[in-house]
């Protein structure tokens, strides 16, 4: 589970992060939602220590965050981050995309690591493609791969940074399936994205920011249908008549 509590971030006089308080129980899918600049990326960031944070606490499955060393390389093994922009090594092929972090940093035989990612490759369904290299995959493809190296850590937690937002339309829903199936799982994850369909179908909650605040958590029956605040409302009049 995540828990963040008084946290704040600022950059230089800009405050970014404004005393976010939430969790992200155990087995549940918390999306964020917001519009650009609220915050949402800085705070994905903050929960893997990407970004350091100015005041506050953030907690990973219980404990605090470690700011260096071995135990920060632990909570990023325990934390699995799916960005944007897939990050794959152009140079390496897919399966050995998958391979690379629990050889080097859980210290797995390689002949594990690739049962492994054997397993996960077909779980997101490019099994097919484990010996091409990124650029020879479609931008969907690429994303289930991203997908299958986060879990090839055995991650504790998901972390989702708009994953579908770089991606052709008609890729987006092969993405989403991944990961609602993901959710199915009892994966406890936190999304970052726009695509309300995802939210509505797979969050157990949403939480709204807006201008480095956290303006309203609730299910997503209550955000979508009755939001309390004038600023999800607009939000929402403005994502819902595109
Ligand atoms: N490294 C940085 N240095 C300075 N300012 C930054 C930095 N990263 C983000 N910001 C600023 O912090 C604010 C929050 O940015 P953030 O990327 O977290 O928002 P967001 O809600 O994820 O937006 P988007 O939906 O556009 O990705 C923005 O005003 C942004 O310009």
């Amino acid at each position: 589970m995540i828990s963040a509590s008084g946290v704040n971030k600022y950059f230089g006089d800009l405050h970014v992060l404004k005393e976010i308080d939430f969790e992200v129980p155990r087995g549940q899918v918390v999306v964020v939602l917001g519009p650009s600049g609220s915050g949402k990326s800085t705070l994905c960031r903050a929960i893997n220590r990407l970004e350091p944070i100015n005041s506050g606490e953030i907690q990973v499955d219980g404990k605090p965050l470690p700011s260096e060393g071995k135990a920060l390389a632990a909570l990023r093994a325990d934390v699995g981050m799916v960005f944007q922009q897939f990050n794959l090594f152009a140079h390496k092929t897919i399966v050995d995309n998958v391979t690379l972090a629990p050889q080097k940093v859980r210290k797995v035989s390689s002949s594990e690591a690739r049962k492994t990612a054997m397993e996960l490759l077909e779980r997101v369904g490019i099994a097919n493609q484990a010996e091409k290299y990124p650029a020879q995959l479609s931008g969907g493809q690429q994303q289930r791969a991203a997908i299958a190296r986060a879990l090839a850590m055995r991650p504790k937690v998901m972390l989702f940074d708009e994953p579908t937002s770089a991606l052709d339309p008609e890729m987006v829903q092969e993405v989403l399936d991944t990961m609602t199936g993901l959710a199915d799982e009892g994966m406890t994850m936190l999304v970052v994205t726009h695509e309300m369909g995802f939210a509505r179908r797979a969050a157990h909650r949403v939480v709204f920011m807006s201008d480095g605040e956290i303006v309203e958590d609730s299910t997503p029956e209550d955000f979508f249908s009755a939001p309390k605040s004038e600023r999800a409302k607009d939000f929402l009049g403005k994502i819902l008549t595109h």
